[in-house]
């Protein structure tokens, strides 16, 4: 995988500058990634954006409640954290104004909440996923100096706890995944999905949108998935139908099924925001199984552990 260098936060908003102000618009913008990943980077430089947009754009983070990196080795303190975020957010959430809530907002049923919250309001939303991998975040989270830092068990139990969010769902929808790696935001569509997409009635449920993922997408998990099953499997002794092409190394330990979920979730993760925009990553030609399964197979080989 390719190494980027550490991107300039204000280098991508420069062209979408102009003065448009007094709108009506009211949304919320729901930030989210691993911890150290780059959130608030990224939402102070959304919040640059849009303030050169709208008169009233605010901007809400654990950092501004005060809020310590301690109570994420706390569930009870984390669950009082969660409630405190969550009645800022009702109480900023208002007819002209953009809020953006800048925190972990790793958990499934949270981001949900949030987003019921806002349609009660007739808010449009949107999520931005930060997207850095395990060995970034540790990194970034050592040389922090913000007095930020989690501590690393913390770290790697939020991890291990979080929730991806996806677009097939509506409370995380539309969704904007941002790559670790990427020198650019999405900043304009983001622009548009809170200013003229869809306001969303309250109260229609929780059903998954109806949008059907492409092929390439399916192929993609399915591809992750039978090679996670083939490596349980013939770990635990039932063989396999050893479909891929390319080999693998493995480490000289037992593999758990849980670490092979998370990194085929981060796999997916990273791959799929090439297959949505329909451009395509250097190296890659196209999203065949065979071709997914030997980037996957790498891509095992590099994270798991030894
Ligand atoms: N793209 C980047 N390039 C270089 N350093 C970065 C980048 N993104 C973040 N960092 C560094 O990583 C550290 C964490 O960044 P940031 O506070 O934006 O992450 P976060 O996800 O908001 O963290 P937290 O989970 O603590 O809220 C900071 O020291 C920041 O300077």
């Amino acid at each position: 995988m390719a190494v980027a260098s550490p991107l300039s936060p204000w280098s991508s908003f420069r062209s979408f500058i102009c003065t448009t102000n007094n709108s009506d618009e009211m949304s919320l913008i729901t930030v989210t990634g691993y911890p150290a990943s780059g959130k608030s980077t990224r939402a102070s430089q959304l919040k640059a954006f849009l303030d050169s947009r709208h008169n009233n754009v605010l901007l809400l983070s654990d950092h501004s409640l005060n809020i310590s990196r301690d109570v994420y080795s706390d569930s009870r303190a984390e669950k009082a954290a969660r409630g405190t975020l969550f009645s800022s957010m009702q109480r900023l959430m208002s007819p002209n104004a953009i809020l953006i809530v800048d925190a972990p907002n790793y958990i499934k049923g949270f981001r949900y909440q949030m987003y019921c919250a806002a349609r009660e309001l007739k808010l449009r939303v949107c999520t931005i996923h930060v997207v850095a991998k395990d060995e970034q975040c540790r990194e970034w989270n050592a040389a922090r100096s913000d007095g930020e830092k989690y501590t690393n068990e913390t770290l790697e139990n939020l991890m291990q706890r979080y929730e991806e969010p996806s677009s097939m769902v509506r409370w995380d929808s539309p969704l904007f995944t941002v790559l670790w790696s990427d020198e650019q935001m999405p900043l304009q569509a983001i622009w548009e999905a809170i200013s003229e997409g869809t306001v969303k009635p309250p109260n229609s449920g929780t059903v998954a949108v109806s949008k059907a993922p492409s092929d390439a997408l399916l192929t993609l998990e399915k591809t992750a998935l039978s090679i996670i099953t083939e490596l349980m499997n013939i770990q635990d002794g039932y063989g396999g139908t050893v479909k891929l092409s390319a080999q693998i190394q493995l480490p000289p330990r037992r593999l758990t099924l849980p670490e092979l979920q998370r990194l085929k979730r981060q796999f997916v993760q990273v791959h799929k925001k090439a297959i949505t925009l329909g451009t395509v990553e250097k190296g890659s030609v196209d999203w065949d199984e065979n071709k997914i399964a030997h980037k996957f197979v790498v891509y095992l080989e590099e994270h798991l552990k030894h």
